[in-house]
C-alpha cells in the first residue's frame, strides 16, 4: 500500500470537513478521487502534503508516519496544485533551476533532472519564454514539470485540467498515464470530470458527506448495468439492455402477447456519472 489512512478527522472553525475518514491506496496505481464542489478533496490532499494540519487519525505514506517521518514523506512525494505555483517571470528553465535548488540538486545532477522534466512535459518549445506568456495549457505543463523535480513516487495532481482547451487536457492526461507506466508512480487525481477518472484511473473512490463512502477498481464500477424497467399493472420487470436491445423487444411482445397494461417504462444508464448521482444525490460539478 502507499496510502493508509485512518479515521482522519479535520474541521474548519468546528464544521466538521472530514470524519472518521479512512482509505488505502495501492501502490502504482491511478487513484481518482471524486466528489462535488467543496466535498473536502483538496483538504484531505493538503493533509497528505502536509499543507495542513489534520485535527486527530493516523496516516502512513510509503510505511512513513506522516508526523514522525515527516521529511521521508517530503522527499517522495508532489503535490501538483490547482493554482499556478511559479514565477512568472522567469522562463521554464530559470523555474526548474529556482526550483531544484531547493531540492537540493544541483550541478550535473540539477541538468540531467531539468532535462528529464522538459522532456516529459515536452516543454523545449518554451524553456527560454517567460511563463507568463505560455497558454493554460503549457503553465499547467510547468507546474507538472516542477512537481517532477524530486523523482516523486507518489504524485498529488488537484484538478489540473481545470480552465484549459481540450487538447492541452488530452495532452496532460496521457502524460499522466505515461508516466504511472514509465516510473511506477502513484497517482493521487482529484477531480469533478467523471470522463477524466474514467479515463486515467484504475481505483476509484468518492469523497461525500465526509467519508470515503464508496471506493472500488474501475473495472467493478463500469460492470454496473445499464436497464430498462417495465412496470405492468401486475408486476416490475428489469431488463439488462448492457449488450443489446433483444430482450427488451422480447419482453414487450411476451407482455402483449399476454395482455398485461405497461404503465410505465424507466431507462437506467448506470454509467460513472449516474452512479455518483444516485449515491450522493448531488451533481459533480455546481
Ligand atoms: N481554510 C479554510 N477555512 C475554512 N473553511 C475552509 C477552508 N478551506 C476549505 N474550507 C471549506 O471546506 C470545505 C471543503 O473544501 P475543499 O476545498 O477541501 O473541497 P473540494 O472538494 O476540494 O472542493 P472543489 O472541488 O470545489 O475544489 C468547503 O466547504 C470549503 O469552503
Amino acid at each position: 500500500m502507499s496510502i493508509i489512512i485512518n479515521n482522519l478527522n479535520k474541521s474548519y472553525n468546528n464544521q466538521i470537513i472530514l470524519e472518521n475518514l479512512s482509505l488505502q491506496i495501492n501502490s502504482g496505481s491511478i487513484f481518482g478521487l471524486l466528489g462535488a464542489n467543496g466535498a473536502g478533496k483538496t483538504t484531505l490532499v493538503s493533509i497528505l502534503n502536509q499543507l495542513i494540519k489534520k485535527d486527530s487519525g493516523n496516516i502512513e505514506i510509503y510505511g512513513f508516519n506522516l508526523e514522525k517521518n515527516s521529511n521521508e514523506i517530503k522527499n517522495i512525494s508532489s503535490y501538483i496544485p490547482q493554482t499556478y505555483a511559479f514565477y512568472p517571470n522567469l522562463t521554464s528553465y530559470e523555474n526548474l533551476e529556482f526550483f531544484g535548488a531547493l531540492y537540493g540538486l544541483k550541478g550535473e545532477k540539477l541538468k540531467q533532472q531539468i532535462n528529464y522534466c522538459i522532456e516529459v512535459t515536452s516543454l523545449q518549445k518554451f524553456v527560454n519564454k517567460k511563463a507568463f506568456t505560455y497558454s493554460g495549457g503549457v503553465k499547467r505543463r510547468l507546474n507538472i514539470a516542477i512537481g517532477l523535480l524530486n523523482s516523486p513516487k507518489i504524485i498529488y495532481f488537484d484538478e489540473p485540467t481545470v480552465g484549459i482547451d481540450p487538447q492541452s487536457r488530452k495532452y496532460i492526461l496521457e502524460m499522466i498515464k505515461n508516466l504511472n507506466k514509465t516510473e511506477d508512480t502513484t497517482i493521487v487525481y482529484t477531480s469533478h470530470y467523471m470522463e477524466e477518472i474514467e479515463f486515467l484511473c484504475d481505483e476509484i473512490a468518492i469523497l461525500d458527506n465526509k467519508k470515503i463512502i464508496l471506493q472500488d477498481t474501475k473495472e467493478n464500477l463500469t460492470q454496473m448495468k445499464s436497464t430498462i424497467s417495465i412496470q405492468t399493472e401486475n408486476q416490475t420487470i428489469e431488463i439488462d439492455i448492457s449488450n443489446s436491445y433483444n430482450s427488451f423487444s422480447d419482453t414487450i411482445i411476451k407482455l402483449k402477447n399476454e395482455n398485461e397494461k405497461i404503465v410505465n417504462i424507466n431507462f437506467a444508464d448506470k454509467n460513472l456519472e449516474n452512479m455518483f448521482l444516485s449515491i450522493t444525490k448531488k451533481e459533480l460539478r455546481d
